[in-house]
Formats: structure tokens, C-alpha cells, sequence
């Protein structure tokens, strides 16, 4: 960095307002020339691209011997045809007063996710209509995906305004319509231009065929957008995400992080959102450079006053102006996950630096994205929008998606195969929670063992129907009884005809018989008792679940490991047989998967071992 133009030059770039937009509508829209004619007519493209350009518009363009824009987009398309997986293509561009991210998302139904990202991170959305056309299900998909994801400004571009002669009935009609769209969607600002990517009309200056235009032209508009964005950003209350804990020595601790929202200065007094502890800002670093002020989207290290607990995932903010913390809440979900949603399974959430466990607890509808009408669901499947409650572990910082986009989003990731499986979007936190206090008992479950002389457990068999749990758990229990001990029974036939008559045997049915069972098995626990399970239970991830509810060494899992062969064999209840006739659907081993487990503490083989040696095995490991 010698040549001081340079740093200038660069330095000015930088402290140019910016602004992140997207553009929505299909390839016969012009999306695509639209964007390759901003890049070249504002100086963005090298000169071998140029070049490039020109050579490839003699030879494979659609315009004569004009140049074809849509050319330099056409690497997506390819990319496309070839089936390769794209995300979201960013491009760069600046003028005097502003610099752009324009983030071209591919259109079709299928790639909503990458939809969703292109929109979660921007400011404004250029909605492209056909003049000659009007609007199209996919402009009312892109236009309620746009909103969803938080973009509260669209551009109205009503394109190819050269093949309708410049008409401005054509024009206030489209207006018109996309307007009522708008105000459904809870679009804030609609800004219409009449536009022709191809001939350039309205698109850098006003164009002289539109006379009846006023407004201004697209650059001109966007400009005028990424000022006022700029300056809204830094208005709101501080929040840092704390990413990383600095701490090279004793004498130094240091909160590392980007900033989410608003600005912060030394001497500012700042709070742990979710515990409430305060102190004041005593250093702020940027890199080496030490910083008197910074603001939103800056890598920043600050210092504190006051030695508090501060860990990754912790959000510093304004001690003014808090943001809200809560454990359950109402969220839009997309999910990305090739297996469904199942409501009630755990998934790891991560937001702002926070990762907690949660669950969706409900799936109030899903959204049909072409018509924006809700539709009753069980499940999300791929691509699929849903609008559900979500119940965390424990309670977070956040804010509402509206208000902050950083704090406001969250992604789900599957803990089995750690891929991210959904994205979404908080609405707002349900009271419910906040009003619900644990509440502090004296006699507690070491006291109510005592009593019993025993030590607590869950004894949780799981296995194939007919594989022998019911018979093995039901010697056990007799076992200790015979020993005094204190026990209770739980088996998937009977809690079935009571608290769970409700369910029945489809995958998020299943989730659900376990979650509860599991529930109420650590109650009895807690009781004092020693608890013994038998359900098929044939999820891993809900008998981790089911796990984790409990204290270490207090849950037993014991695979009863009997061939499906040999279960359908016995075949006791005539159930296999009625399964392989098709009159049972979603029957475990046939139809429905029975995931083995990986880790469990007792392995028993009913081919080779009589119930009542394998009933005293498990009894041994709970005396
Ligand atoms: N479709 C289907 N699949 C599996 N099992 C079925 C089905 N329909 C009815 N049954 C009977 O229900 C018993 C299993 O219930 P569970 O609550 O243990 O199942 S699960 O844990 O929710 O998977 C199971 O009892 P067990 O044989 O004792 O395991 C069956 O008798
Ligand atoms: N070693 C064994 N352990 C358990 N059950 C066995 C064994 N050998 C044969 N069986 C028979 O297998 C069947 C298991 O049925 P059940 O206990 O109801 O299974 P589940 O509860 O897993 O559906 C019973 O008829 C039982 O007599």
C-alpha cells in the first residue's frame, strides 16, 4: 500500500454508504440483463471482460450486433443445467456516492433457501415484471419471500417497456396491481420505475421516452436508499454477539465480536443481556487500532470495568435499552433438512454466537409460497415454510426479526448429521414461559431415595415389537420388587391406551410418545423410584433426548437386539403378518425404520440367552 491514490482511493470506497440489494423475477424478465448492464455502465467490469463480452455477443447473442448483457450471467445458468448446487452469486459495484451488493438468486420454487439467504442479508429487493406480462406467481412468491426474510423496500421494475411503446397504462396498471400485493404482504415502500434493461431507459438517467415519469432512475434510487439505510443502522441500541473471550493473560479480558446493531462508545454502560449484570466500556479495538466509538457490522474487542462472566453466545448491550431474553417463541421456519421437521425432536439452534438446544412444539400451519395461503401440516418438508412455536432449552437473548436481522435469525442444525436443516425467522416471544417459574421444593429426590433405600434410575428398553422387551422388563420389575425395591412399569401398549391415546405411529407421532414418556419417566425418577421403560422407541435422536433428561449414571439403555426375522417369527400379536399383508402402515422393521443403537449400556441377545438370565443381568446393574 505505497501509492497514497491508492489508500485514498480505497479509504473513500469504504467510508461510501453501501447498500445490499437483491433482484428477483425469472431470466425472461431481463433479470439478467438488467444486472450485466448496471455492472457495465457504472465501470464494473475489467476490460477483458468487456472484451469477452463483446466477442461472445457476436457470436452467441440474442441483440444483433448490440452488446447482450445477460451473456455475463449466463456462467449461473450453466451452472444451473449442470446441476451443480449454487448459492447465491454476489457482484460488486460502486459509484461516486454508493457502493452495491447485488445478490442474484436463482427464481425457481426449488431454490427458495438460496432465496432466503440472497434476502435475509439484504435492504431492498428489485421485483422484475414484463410489462408486456404482469405479475406472475413467481412475483407474488418472490415478493412474499422478500418480506418474510426482512426486506422492507422493493423496487418495482417494470421491465421491457420498450415493447409496450412506453405505455403509461400499462404501467399504472401493473402499479396498481403490485401495489395491492404490497399492502397484503405488509410491504412498506414501493418504488415503481418503468424500466428497459436492453435500451437503457430509466435505468442511469431519466429517460426521454418515459415522459410522464417523475421519479428518479434506478441508480438514482438506489443511492438514495443506501444514504438512509446507512443511517438508520447506527440509531438503534447496541448489541454485540460475543464470539470469542480474549483473554492472553491474567491482567486481560477482552469481549470479541461483530456488531449487530447501533454504536457503542468508551465509558458506555453496557448490560449481559441474559443475566443482567452491568458494567462500563473501558477499551474498544479494532484490530491494533485502538477505537474512541464504533458502529454497526465492525469486528470490534472491548474491555469492561468490572470482572463479570461473560462467555461466547453472551450478548453486550446498551444498558438502556436491553434487548428481550425468552425461551419459547413464535417463529416462520424454511426448512432445508431432505428429512421432514418432526415437532418434538431436538435440534441444536444456533443465533447471533448462541447455540442451545430446541424443539418446535407446534406447527401452527405452513405456507403455500405461491399463494401465500396457510395450509394444516404435521410436517415441514423440503423447501417447505412453516409457521410454528419453537421451545428452547434455555432462554436467549434475541429480538424480533422486524427489528434486528442478526438477533432475529436462527438456524436449526440436525445434531446427528450437523446439517443445517432449517433457517427462520423470530416473530416474537410467547408469554407462556416468562410467567412459569420452576419452582424450588424441600424435599427433594436424594431425600425421597433415602427413604427407599435406592438409588434412582431409568431402566429404558428399546427394541423391535415382539423382540422381548415387555417380557424381560416384566421380570425385572418383579425382581426387584422381590428385593424391596421401589419401581414402576411404563410400556408402550398401555401408556398408549392413557396419556398418549392420542398418538398414532407416524414418525412425529413416534417423537412424541417417546418426548412424553421420557417426561414423565424423569418425574418418576425424581420420585425416587427406579423406572423401567419398554417402547419400541426406534429414534436415536429421541432416545438421546430421552437421555439427556437425566442425570449421569442415572439412564440405563438396554437393546433388546432381536432379528427382525426371528421377532416376525414369533409374530405373538399377528401384527407382521397383518404389516406384511398392508394392513398396518408405518409398521417398525417394515415400513418404518428402527435406528440401533450406537451406545448403549446393555446389549441383550434373546436367541442365545433365556429371559429370566437376562432380566437378572439388568436387575444386577440396578441393585
Ligand atoms: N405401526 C406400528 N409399529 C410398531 N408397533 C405398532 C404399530 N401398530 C401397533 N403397534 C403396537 O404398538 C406397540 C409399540 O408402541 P410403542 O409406543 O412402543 O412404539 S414407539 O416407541 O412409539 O415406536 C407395539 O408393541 P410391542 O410389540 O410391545 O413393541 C405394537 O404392539
Ligand atoms: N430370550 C427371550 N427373551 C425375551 N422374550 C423371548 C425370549 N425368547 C423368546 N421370547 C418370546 O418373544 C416374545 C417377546 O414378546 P414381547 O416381550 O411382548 O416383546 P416386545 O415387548 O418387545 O414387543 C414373547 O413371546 C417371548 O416369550
Amino acid at each position: 500500500m505505497n501509492d497514497p491514490t491508492l489508500a485514498q482511493r480505497l479509504a473513500t470506497h469504504e467510508s461510501k454508504p453501501r447498500l445490499r440489494f437483491i433482484t428477483c423475477g425469472s431470466v425472461d424478465d431481463g433479470k439478467s440483463t438488467l444486472i450485466g448492464r448496471l455492472l457495465h455502465d457504472t465501470g464494473a467490469l475489467f476490460d477483458d471482460q468487456i472484451s469477452a463480452l463483446d466477442n461472445d455477443s457476436r457470436r452467441h447473442g440474442t441483440q444483433g450486433a448490440d452488446v447482450d448483457y445477460a451473456l455475463l450471467l449466463d456462467g449461473l445458468a450453466a451452472e444451473r443445467e449442470q446441476g451443480i448446487t449454487i448459492d447465491v452469486a454476489y457482484r460488486y459495484f460502486s459509484t461516486d456516492a454508493a457502493s452495491f451488493i447485488v445478490a442474484d438468486c436463482p427464481g425457481h420454487e426449488q431454490y427458495t433457501r438460496n432465496m432466503a439467504t440472497g434476502a435475509s442479508t439484504a435492504d431492498l429487493a428489485i421485483v422484475l415484471v414484463d410489462a408486456r406480462k404482469g405479475l406472475l406467481t413467481q412475483t407474488r412468491r418472490h415478493s412474499y419471500l422478500a418480506r418474510l426474510f426482512g426486506i422492507r423496500h422493493v423496487v418495482l421494475a417494470v421491465n421491457k417497456m420498450d415493447l409496450v411503446a412506453y405505455d403509461q397504462g400499462v404501467f399504472d396498471t401493473l402499479v396498481a396491481d403490485y401495489q395491492a400485493l404490497a399492502t397484503a404482504l405488509g410491504i412498506e415502500a414501493v418504488t415503481a420505475i418503468p424500466l428497459s434493461g436492453l435500451r437503457g431507459d430509466n435505468l442511469m438517467m431519466p429517460s426521454p421516452n418515459t415522459p410522464w415519469y417523475r421519479g428518479p432512475s434506478l441508480l438514482a434510487h438506489l443511492e438514495a436508499c443506501a444514504r438512509a439505510t446507512g443511517r438508520a443502522a447506527d440509531s438503534a441500541g447496541f448489541r454485540l454477539p460475543v464470539q470469542w473471550v480474549c483473554r492472553p493473560n491474567q491482567d486481560f479480558r477482552g469481549f470479541a465480536g461483530q456488531i449487530a446493531a447501533g454504536a457503542v462508545r468508551v465509558g458506555d454502560p453496557v448490560v449481559v443481556a441474559a443475566s443482567g449484570q452491568t458494567s462500563t466500556i473501558t477499551s474498544i479495538a479494532l484490530g491494533d487500532t485502538p477505537l474512541a466509538q464504533a458502529g454497526t457490522g465492525q469486528s470490534i474487542l472491548v474491555t469492561l470495568a468490572d470482572e463479570i462472566d461473560i462467555s461466547r453466545g453472551d450478548v453486550l448491550a446498551s444498558a438502556s435499552t436491553p434487548p428481550p431474553v425468552a425461551d419459547q417463541f413464535a417463529v416462520h421456519l424454511l426448512w432445508m433438512g431432505a428429512a421432514p421437521l418432526l415437532p418434538g425432536r431436538s435440534y441444536a439452534l444456533k443465533l447471533g454466537t448462541a447455540t442451545v438446544n430446541a424443539q418446535v412444539t407446534e406447527i401452527k400451519h405452513k405456507v403455500d409460497v405461491n399463494t401465500q395461503e396457510p395450509l394444516a401440516a404435521k410436517r415441514l418438508e423440503l423447501n417447505e415454510i412453516g409457521y410454528c412455536n419453537l421451545s428452547l432449552d434455555q432462554a436467549i437473548a434475541f429480538e424480533a426479526y422486524e427489528n434486528n436481522r442478526t438477533l432475529g435469525a436462527f438456524i436449526l442444525i440436525d445434531k446427528q448429521t450437523l446439517a443445517t436443516v432449517a433457517g427462520g425467522t423470530i416473530d416474537f416471544a410467547l408469554r407462556r414461559a416468562a410467567n412459569v417459574h420452576w419452582q424450588a421444593l424441600d424435599v427433594d429426590q436424594e431425600a425421597r431415595a433415602a427413604l427407599k433405600h435406592q438409588t434412582p434410575r431409568c431402566l429404558w428398553f428399546t427394541g423391535l415389537s415382539g423382540s422381548g422387551k415387555s417380557t424381560i422388563a416384566n421380570l425385572v420389575e418383579k425382581r426387584l420388587l422381590a428385593e424391596g425395591r421401589h419401581t414402576y412399569l411404563l410400556d408402550g401398549d398401555n401408556v398408549r391406551h392413557g396419556l398418549n391415546r392420542d398418538l398414532g405411529f407416524s414418525a412425529e407421532d413416534r417423537v412424541e410418545n417417546v418426548r412424553r414418556v421420557a417426561e414423565v419417566a424423569k418425574l418418576m425418577v425424581d420420585a425416587g423410584l427406579i423406572v423401567i421403560v419398554s417402547f419400541i422407541s426406534p429414534f436415536r435422536d429421541e432416545r438421546r433426548l430421552a437421555r439427556e433428561l437425566f442425570k449421569e449414571g442415572e439412564f440405563v439403555e438396554i437393546f433388546v437386539d432381536t432379528p427382525l426375522a426371528e421377532c416376525e417369527r414369533r409374530d405373538l400379536k399377528g401384527l407382521y403378518a397383518k404389516a406384511r399383508a398392508g394392513l398396518i402402515p408405518n409398521f417398525t422393521g417394515i415400513d418404518s425404520p428402527y435406528e440401533r443403537p450406537e451406545h448403549a449400556e446393555l446389549v441383550l441377545d434373546t436367541t442365545r440367552e433365556s429371559p429370566e438370565s437376562l432380566a437378572q443381568r439388568v436387575a444386577d446393574r440396578a441393585l
